[in-house]
C-alpha cells in the first residue's frame, strides 16, 4: 500500500472510532489538538483537486483505486472482469456510517452504488457524468458485515448510458439503483 492511501484508510480508522468513542472530555481535547496539528501538517503543500486515475488509464483497467486515496469516501476495492464491475467491503463499513442504529445510512447507500457504476462507464471508455440515480431499499444494511457492491451495463443509445446495481448483503440486495450517465466528451 502507497503512504497516500495508508494515510487516507487510517483516517477512515480514526473517523470511525471518533463517532463512537466514550472517552472523557480531557481525552477528547487532547485528541482534537493532535488532529489539528495533522491538518496544520497535511496543508503545508495540497493540490488543486483529489488525485484520480488518469481516464486513459481507467479505460479497459482491471481495477483501480481512485477513491480510496479519499478518506471522505468509503473504502470499496472494485474489480473490472467480463465488463461488469464488483466491489467488496471484507470488514463492513462500521458504525460511523449508520442511519437507524445499526444499519446503514441510505444516502451512503446511494453513493457507494455511484462511485461504482460511474467508474463502470469510464472503464468501458465514456466520459460521462451521472444524470440520474435511482435507488430502491429493499432491506436494511448492516454495518458489521462483509459487503458486495455488483454493477452492470445494461443499455447504450446515443450519448446515455444505462446501468443497474446492487448493494448486497450475503445473498439479500438491499440497495437496488439503476443509474443513467450521460457522455460530456
Ligand atoms: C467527466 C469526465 C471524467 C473524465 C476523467 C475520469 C477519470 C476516471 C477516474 C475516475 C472516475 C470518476 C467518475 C466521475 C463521475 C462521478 C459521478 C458523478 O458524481 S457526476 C456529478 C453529478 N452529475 C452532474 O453534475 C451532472 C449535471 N448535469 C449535467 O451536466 C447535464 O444535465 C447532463 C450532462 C447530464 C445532460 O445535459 P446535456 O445538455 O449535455 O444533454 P441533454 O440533452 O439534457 O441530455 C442528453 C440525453 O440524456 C437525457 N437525460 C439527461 N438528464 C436526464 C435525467 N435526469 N433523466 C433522464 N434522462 C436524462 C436527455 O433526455 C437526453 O436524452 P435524448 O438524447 O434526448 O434521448
Amino acid at each position: 500500500m502507497n503512504a497516500r492511501r495508508d494515510l487516507a484508510e487510517a483516517v477512515r480508522e480514526l473517523a470511525s472510532a471518533v463517532a463512537v468513542t466514550d472517552v472523557d472530555d480531557p481525552d477528547l481535547a487532547q485528541a482534537a489538538a493532535s488532529a489539528r496539528e495533522l491538518t496544520k501538517l497535511l496543508r503545508e503543500r495540497q493540490l488543486e483537486d483529489v488525485p484520480r486515475t488518469p481516464y486513459d488509464e481507467a479505460v479497459g483497467a482491471t481495477h483501480y483505486g481512485w477513491h480510496l486515496d479519499n478518506p471522505a469516501l468509503p473504502g470499496l476495492t472494485m474489480v473490472f472482469e467480463d465488463g461488469r464491475a464488483t466491489a467488496t467491503i471484507p470488514d463492513g463499513l462500521g458504525k460511523a456510517y449508520a442511519g437507524p442504529p445499526g444499519k446503514l445510512h441510505g444516502g451512503v447507500g446511494a453513493l457507494l452504488l455511484d462511485v461504482l457504476l460511474s467508474s463502470l462507464v469510464q472503464h468501458h471508455g465514456v466520459r460521462a457524468v451521472t444524470a440520474s440515480l435511482t435507488v430502491d431499499y429493499r432491506a436494511a444494511t448492516r454495518l458489521d458485515v462483509p459487503l458486495r457492491i455488483t454493477g452492470d451495463i445494461v443499455g447504450r443509445s446515443g450519448r446515455k448510458v444505462e446501468t443497474v446495481g446492487a448493494l448486497w448483503c450475503g445473498e439479500v440486495a438491499t440497495v437496488e439503483a439503476r443509474g443513467l450517465f450521460v457522455q460530456v466528451g
